[in-house]
């Protein structure tokens, strides 16, 4: 699939492995999803557009590349993609960060909207929408729309974990969009969780249930 990139780095793998787990901790789970996010970032911004600037080295000036401006945004989509802020921050400290607040019915499996704040100018952004879980691909989705209406433009998407049926809608319904997996699972339970998957993000991360 175009603009689709699956990670198959062994240290992702074996991070994601370690999430799957039902023994692991709150403690543990927040770190593992905090290293994957900064590990996935690595590759979902290798595309950074650079500029060659003047340097003087002990030797001599040079013109050397360096991050153009500083027009990044990260946005998580509510609550679990805040784990993944710190790891991309990592990467990119002086990105500003929008939040979009989004929940999924437990019977309708709809999201609803619940929060918006986009930082500006967002059409000048490179924008990176972090959540760790797209299964249907409903809150994807909607949360680009969102971003959308409001000018962003330059905009990937990272995920975790996703499962066929929401990477085939985010991608269907945002071609445009580069989007990041850090695994690719078989399938959506009648609950629409993904199986294997590793249960509900927000929850693990958070410790609420
Ligand atoms: O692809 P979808 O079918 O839309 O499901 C994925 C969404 O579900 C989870 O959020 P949830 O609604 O559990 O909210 P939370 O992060 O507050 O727990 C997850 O973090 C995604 O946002
Ligand atoms: O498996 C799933 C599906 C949606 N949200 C989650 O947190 N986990
Ligand atoms: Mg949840």
């Amino acid at each position: 699939m175009e603009n689709v990139t699956i990670m198959d780095h062994p240290l992702i793998q074996h991070k994601i492995s370690r999430l799957r787990d039902k023994t692991t901790g709150t403690n543990e789970f927040r770190t593992l999803v905090s290293e994957i996010a900064m590990l996935m970032g690595f590759e979902a911004l290798r595309d950074l557009p650079t500029e060659l600037v003047e340097i003087e080295t002990p030797i001599e000036t040079t013109k050397q590349p360096m991050i153009a401006g500083k027009k990044m945004a990260i946005v998580p989509i509510l609550r679990a993609g805040l784990g993944m802020v710190d790891g991309v921050l990592n990467l990119v400290p002086s990105a500003k960060i929008g939040h979009i607040g989004l929940y999924r019915d437990p019977e309708t499996h709809e999201p609803h909207e619940y929060y918006c704040k986009l930082p500006e100018p967002i059409d000048q952004r490179t924008i990176l929408v972090v959540d760790p879980m797209l299964a249907t691909g409903g809150s994807g989705a909607d949360a680009i729309t969102m971003i959308k209406q409001h000018g962003g433009k330059n905009i990937k998407f990272m995920c975790i974990i996703a499962a066929p049926e929401g990477l085939e809608r985010l991608h269907k319904e945002h071609p445009d969009v580069q989007i990041y997996v850090g695994a690719l699972d078989r399938q959506l339970n009648e609950n629409a969780y993904i199986c294997p998957g590793l249960g509900d993000a927000g929850d693990r991360i958070f410790g609420t249930k």
